[in-house]
Formats: structure tokens, C-alpha cells, sequence
């Protein structure tokens, strides 16, 4: 199996309004740390698992949408608590739909929410 990881950061602001979260329950910002990996059990025709330069693009196009956002006011988290798993589902799919065309290329994304902690998300149906 090889693989190729890329990452970016993004700024955003949310709440998360539910008695569960605490104090996060208030409007608050973060900078997400963003790391994609990307696998291929087999190589492609050019000896590589994805160009470095698409998979930066591809990972740019996915986190423009969300920068500097207050995602209680995004279309995509409209009654949808935007946790970072969530955040994570959300940039993973749009990667798996800018790669509809590659299926063989597995897809992980690794969100840093602070230096200690972090969550990630694995694309279903990809190996
Ligand atoms: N599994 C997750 N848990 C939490 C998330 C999340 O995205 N996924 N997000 C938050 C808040 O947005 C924020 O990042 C942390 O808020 P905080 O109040 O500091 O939360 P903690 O759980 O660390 O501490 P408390 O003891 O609950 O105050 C929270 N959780």
C-alpha cells in the first residue's frame, strides 16, 4: 500500500448549541489543521498514488468553501451540530466526489482541533 499526505489549515467560526459541549456551546473560532492521506494499493501509470500538486488542489478546493466561515451559517451545517468529525465527513466527501473518477484511491482525513486533540475520517467504499 503506498500513500501520499498533503495538508493545509483552515479559520472558522461555530457553536455547538447543545448542553453536551459546555462551554463550546458559545460562539468560538478555530484553526483546523487539515492532513489528507491518500492510498493506492498499486501505483498509477506514473509511478505515483496522486500528483502532489493536484492533491494540494484538490485539498484548496474542498477547505475554500469553509474559510474564514461561521459555519452556523453555512448551507451544508444548517441544523447539523459542526464538530470536527463533522468537518472531517464534510471535507472527505468532497474530496471522494472531486475523485469520483479514481476509486481506487483510498481517502483519510486527519483534523487537529488543538495540539491535543484530533479526529479523522475514512471515506467509506474506498479501499
Ligand atoms: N468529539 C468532539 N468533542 C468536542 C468537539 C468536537 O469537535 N468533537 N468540539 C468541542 C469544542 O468545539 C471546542 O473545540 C472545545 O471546547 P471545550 O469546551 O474546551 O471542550 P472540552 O471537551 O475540551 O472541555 P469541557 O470540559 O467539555 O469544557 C468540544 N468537544
Amino acid at each position: 500500500m503506498f500513500s501520499l499526505s498533503v495538508n493545509d489549515h483552515v479559520m472558522i467560526a461555530h457553536s455547538l448549541p447543545h448542553e453536551f459541549f459546555g462551554p463550546a456551546q458559545a460562539l468560538h473560532g478555530a484553526t483546523l489543521a487539515v492532513e489528507v492521506t491518500f492510498t493506492r494499493e498499486e501505483l498509477d501509470e506514473h509511478r505515483v498514488v496522486l500528483d502532489i500538486g493536484e492533491a494540494l488542489a484538490l485539498l484548496d478546493e474542498a477547505l475554500t468553501p469553509l474559510r474564514y466561515t461561521n459555519l452556523d451559517e453555512h448551507p451544508d451545517f444548517a441544523g447539523r451540530l459542526s464538530t470536527s468529525e463533522a468537518i472531517a465527513e464534510y471535507i472527505g466527501t468532497d474530496l471522494s466526489t472531486s475523485l469520483a473518477d479514481r476509486p481506487e484511491i483510498g481517502i483519510t482525513v486527519h483534523l487537529r482541533e488543538n495540539p491535543r486533540a484530533a479526529v479523522s475520517y475514512t471515506v467509506a467504499n474506498r479501499p
